[in-house]
């Protein structure tokens, strides 16, 4: 048996970070680029009105006041997206929209709300300062400027930045597609009648839900039977994923049939027990480059393990963590993609240091009845050893 900071540092050593594709970018949502983004192009490509107003030259409105007005002859109109082709000279001004591109000549631009237009003419109460009004060419961005870092996680932001510079398409890590198989004689899904000798298939769905918490792809197989050969079929086919997830059967009851069936399809082994509650049937190991989970049947023990041992490896294989920061030791909890930050809260939701009391069978956590009362039957079990999961924590 080993301890929990050992099993996490086992998984991670055995855990591959994936490799390359090219995405569309918002396909790239919450994945880790594996390139760096540079600006091909200055950024505004050219000079451009920051206001509504007028595009002069400076010279033209040189100490205007409201007791003191420059009077400048309107030539042209330069909107957004239609530049004007008029070169602007001293007394002349041409009508500028936020945006607009500025016109030959002009190298100051005055706001809307400080002139008054009459027939051709507008009347400048103020003078801004030359340059005011404008974004300059390469203001945002200069041609060659990284913008984003291999590394970095694409989030909404990211995305913007990423149109901003045209990228249609970039390079990010692949997501782990994940196989997550049942077991059990007793389990059930929704096209079966309840019955008293059944229960529901709800880690399938629990356990399709955190792989998509942790944004890689969850590939349902369903439930099989107490069956090795069923079994063995299924993790056969489950094999073309690169993480398989089974629950159930980890035990040594007379059909706990997953060891074998692991064993026959060739499973290294990595580890089948842990100094840990929920969880201490746990196995792990390698079939090829394929990883392979067998989690405990029971609900709460199965989603625990799940935080504990598979989302660090999920957001390893996704490029999220790399090399000695993925260590449990090295972690220090606050990171948006540390592994092992969020397991004490999920804990606690499970029913936490109060966990010997937690609803059998029903992963529901601390959520309480009406009139106070825990929901669901209390069995004893056992304590979750939380001094151990603190020190995964950082
Ligand atoms: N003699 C011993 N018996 C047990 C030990 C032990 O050390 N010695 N360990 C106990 C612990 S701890 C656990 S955890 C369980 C592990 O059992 P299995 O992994 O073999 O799980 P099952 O027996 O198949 O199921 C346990 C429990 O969970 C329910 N279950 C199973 N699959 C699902 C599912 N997909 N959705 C919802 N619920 C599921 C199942 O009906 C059982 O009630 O072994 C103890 N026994
Ligand atoms: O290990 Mo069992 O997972 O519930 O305590």
């Amino acid at each position: 048996m080993i301890d929990l900071k050992k099993a996490q540092q086992l998984i991670l050593d055995a855990t591959p970070v994936l490799g390359r594709e090219s995405v569309p970018i918002l396909d790239a949502l919450n994945r880790v680029l594996v390139e760096d983004i540079t600006a091909v192009q200055d950024l505004p490509a050219a000079d451009i009105s920051a206001v509504d107003g007028y595009a002069v030259c400076h010279g033209s409105l040189t100490g205007a006041s409201p007791s003191h007005p420059a009077s400048l002859r309107i030539i042209g109109e330069a909107p957004a997206g239609k530049p004007c082709r008029s070169t602007v000279g001293t007394g002349e001004a041409v009508r500028i929209m936020t945006g607009g591109l500025l016109p030959k000549g002009a190298d100051t631009i005055v706001k809307i709300e400080h002139t008054t237009e009459s027939g051709n003419t507008v009347t400048c109460n103020t003078d801004p300062g030359t340059g005011a009004g404008i974004r300059f060419k390469g203001d945002s961005l200069k041609k060659g400027d990284v913008v984003l870092h291999a590394g970095d996680t694409v989030h909404s932001l990211e995305i913007g930045s990423l149109a901003c510079l045209r990228r249609a398409y970039v390079t990010v890590h692949r997501k782990p597609l994940v196989a997550i198989v049942s077991t059990g004689d007793e389990i059930s899904d929704f096209h079966e009648p309840p019955a008293l000798d059944k229960a529901m298939c709800s880690n399938l769905y629990a356990l399709a839900a955190q792989v998509l918490e942790t944004h890689a792809t969850p590939l349902c197989l369903g439930t099989v039977p107490d069956d090795l050969e069923a079994q063995k079929n299924v993790l056969s086919e489950a094999m073309r994923a690169d993480v398989i997830i089974t629950s159930g059967g980890t035990s040594r009851g007379k059909y706990d049939l997953i060891h074998k069936a692991f064993a026959s399809l060739g499973l290294e082994t990595r580890f089948s027990s842990i100094f840990v509650k929920p969880g201490k049937p746990t196995i792990f190991g390698t079939i090829g480059k394929t990883l392979v989970f067998g989690l405990p049947g029971n609900p709460s023990a199965t989603m625990l393990s799940f935080e504990q041992f598979i989302r660090p490896a999920l957001l390893r294989m996704m490029g999220h963590l790399n090399g000695s920061d993925a260590s449990p030791a090295k972690s220090n909890g606050n990171s948006r993609n540390d592994p092992f930050a969020q397991i004490d809260s999920f804990n606690r939701a499970l029913g936490g240091n109060k966990a010997h009391l937690r609803p059998s069978q029903v992963p529901l956590g601390n959520i309480r009845t009406g009139n106070g009362r825990p929901l669901g039957r209390q069995t004893p079990c056992h304590d979750i050893q939380t001094d151990q999961l603190k020190v995964a924590a950082h």
